[in-house]
């Protein structure tokens, strides 16, 4: 594990203004892209990082553990003058779904890995507020206000909408092995192995020239206004970002919110999945897992009485809101540990479904699926990364996933694995697809 800088658990100099603008994501014009992106739509929250104040990373579970417990401690942070009321963050990453690796590529994202911008530039009420990070010692005001000083002068008002940018996209992504893993995993679970296991595949893209990540990030938010859409970028160059429907945990104190997410059909078939038996048996067994995750950490458990639908441009799925009040002491970090992976994105009983996965789905999912998001003083937000894809140059390495149960067909898992790519494909550029 890197250890915080400058010292045991981390302590910055910040400073903030206002800035005459009205989208965090504009100042990619002047500062290039953000290493680090934010942005709920719905709920007029976004956010842009540039550079790295620090950084630290995770190798394992149980550091992760110490690492999200050290940057959601009170104040690390010195502010000079006012200090933000909304600020996400300040530390901005996320983590691998688990141990399994294998994929080069990945490297460089580490376990987990999180960063304090040295400018974060945000949604604040109705403008934009930047903050600049600097480590305490010496110098550090000066290194605030100047920060501040090139931020103010410069940052341009509004985005310039991208062109349409689309590009031919080469995809490839094996069906037969895929249908094959769902198979295996259709006969395990009727022999009596496993109730679900969701598997996930990934899909490569080769695009005709570099793509425009700050244009992708810009169609994403576009297509997809109810999911986060994110981007965090490793210290090679390639960056993770997608447009997520689906939280894991955001607490504000103690309060918390989360979600089951599983169930899927196509927007034409919406109706449908409300009465669907598999659906609804996938989807009871998330909000199960949640609820019994949750028991032993919250005063007070409530989750909405049945599924509603959530309606996404490409996909419908059956979404329990949970609601926590969290027992004293209990933070982000024993949250994440407690509820990822959820049987949304793992399976039940979850070490079987997991083993299955190491076994049988040839995959290094690297973040995809992990928790990925903001961390700040009592306060985070962390999504379940999907609907993502990995981009380095012209490559892009694509991640999708189904639930499987009893009853389910590799024909339509593939299907739905389809739709769900069609967001970030979309976002690539391949307007054709
Ligand atoms: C695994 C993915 O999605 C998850 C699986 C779902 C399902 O099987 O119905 C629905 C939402 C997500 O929890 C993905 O998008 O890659």
């Amino acid at each position: 594990m890197t250890t915080l800088v400058p010292a045991d658990g981390g302590h910055w100099v910040a400073g903030m203004i206002s800035l005459a603008a009205v989208d965090p994501l504009a100042g990619a014009e002047v500062l290039g892209e953000p290493s680090v992106y934010w942005e709920r739509p719905l709920a007029r929250e976004a956010m842009a990082g540039w550079g790295e104040a620090a950084s630290v990373e995770a190798e394992s579970a149980a550091q992760v553990l110490t690492v999200l417990k050290a940057l959601s401690a009170p104040d690390s942070v010195r502010w000079l003058g006012a200090s933000p009321t909304a600020l996400p963050g300040p530390w901005f990453g996320g983590m691998r779904f688990s141990q399994v690796g294998g994929d080069g590529g990945w490297g460089p994202f580490g376990f987990g890995r999180w960063t304090l911008p040295e400018v974060v530039v945000w949604r604040e009420g109705t403008g934009v507020a930047a903050a600049a990070f600097a480590p305490e010692g010496p110098g550090a005001e000066d290194v605030v206000r100047s920060l501040l000083a090139r931020v103010g002068a410069a940052f341009p008002t509004g985005y310039r909408h991208p062109g349409n940018g689309t590009q031919a996209l080469k995809l490839s992504s094996s069906r037969p092995e895929f249908e094959g893993r769902v198979t295996r995993a259709v006969e395990t679970i009727s022999s009596g192995g496993l109730q679900k296991v969701v598997l996930a595949r990934a899909v490569e893209v080769e695009g005709e020239r570099a793509f425009d990540r700050v244009e992708v990030l810009a169609r994403l938010r576009e297509q997809n206004p109810r999911c986060a859409t994110f981007l965090f970028r490793a210290p090679d160059g390639a960056a993770f970002l997608g447009a997520t429907p689906e939280t894991l945990c955001r607490l504000e104190g103690r309060r918390l919110e989360t979600e089951a997410l599983a169930g899927s059909a196509s927007p034409t078939q919406a109706g449908e999945l409300g009465g669907s038996e598999k659906d609804l048996r996938e989807h009871e067994a998330v909000v199960r897992y949640i609820l019994k995750a949750l028991k032993p950490l919250a005063e007070h458990l409530e989750s909405d009485a049945e599924p509603a639908l959530l309606t996404l441009k490409n996909v419908v799925h059956l979404r329990t809101g949970i609601r926590a009040e969290l027992r004293e002491g209990v933070g982000v970090a024993e949250l994440v540990a407690a509820l990822h992976p959820t049987p949304a994105v793992g399976g039940t009983p979850r070490e079987r479904a997991l083993e299955f996965l190491v076994e049988h789905e040839d995959l290094d999912r690297g973040w995809y699926a992990g928790p990925v998001g903001w961390i700040g003083p009592g306060r985070a937000h962390q999504m379940v990364a999907l609907r993502s894809a990995r981009i380095k140059g012209s490559q892009a390495r694509l991640f999708v996933g189904a639930g499987i149960v009893a009853g389910s067909s590799a024909e339509a898992e593939w299907r739905e694995t389809e739709m769900k790519s069609l967001a970030m494909l979309r976002a690539l550029g391949g307007g054709h697809v």
